[in-house]
């Protein structure tokens, strides 16, 4: 099986390129495998920035090809939060039950057919001596008024997909990566990586 590297420490995310990319014939590598001492500092202001610095400060360490995702959810009536800062919304730690809390005590307020939200994933192919390519994938959805299903990670139990009637965390992880911005992304990779099936 060919292996590929995901610069990332995230597990959820992790297990999302797993159901992606292991059906096309990839063994997927993260951060944790392959150089768990790394951590980047996200000092950037957009998805595409922080993307670009993960993928090319690994891709430079490990003198290897890898893929970074930055991503997160932008929600309407908040005015684009939490964004980038999906992963530390509620403080540093990254802790995905208060940071869901802190979205849903301020959607409160907010009436239900203006709770339009989406998830943006940017992701950089980075190797050593060539130009970083970079790729985006959105999915649109609903905030909900309160968590649903126990599948998936981070914003997952809030964050409804009209098409499926579901929760994201109600979802098989076939049928997210079918939608998911994460799954649109890396479709869009497909089309220029050799050997990376779109389907
Ligand atoms: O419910 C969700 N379903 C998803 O599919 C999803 N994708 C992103 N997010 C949120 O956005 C942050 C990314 O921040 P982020 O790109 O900096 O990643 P991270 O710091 O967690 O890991 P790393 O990849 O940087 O190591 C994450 O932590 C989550 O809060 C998601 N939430
Ligand atoms: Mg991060």
């Amino acid at each position: 099986m060919k292996e590929i590297i995901i610069a990332t420490k995230n597990k959820g995310k992790a297990k999302d390129f797993e159901a992606l990319l292991e059906p096309m014939g990839y063994k997927v590598l993260t951060l944790h495998d392959v150089a768990p001492h790394i951590d980047v500092e996200e000092t950037g202001e957009t998805f595409e920035a922080n993307a670009i610095l993960k993928a090319e400060a690994i891709a430079q360490e490990l003198q290897a090809t890898v893929i970074a995702d930055d991503s997160g959810l932008e929600i309407e009536a908040l005015d684009g939060e939490p964004g980038v800062y999906s992963a530390r919304y509620s403080g540093d730690e990254k802790n995905d039950e208060s940071n869901i809390d802190k979205v849903l005590q301020k959607m409160v307020q907010v009436p239900d057919d203006e709770k339009t939200a989406r998830f943006r994933c940017v992701l950089a192919l980075a190797s050593p001596g060539q130009e970083t390519i970079i790729f985006e994938g959105t999915c649109e959805g609903l905030i909900t008024d309160e968590r649903k299903g126990d599948k998936g990670f981070g914003y997952d139990p809030i964050f409804y997909v009209p098409e499926f009637e579901k929760t994201m965390a109600e979802m098989e992880p076939e049928e997210k990566a079918s939608v998911s911005h994460r799954g649109n992304a890396i479709r869009e990779l497909g089309k220029t990586m050799p050997g990376l099936s779109g389907n």
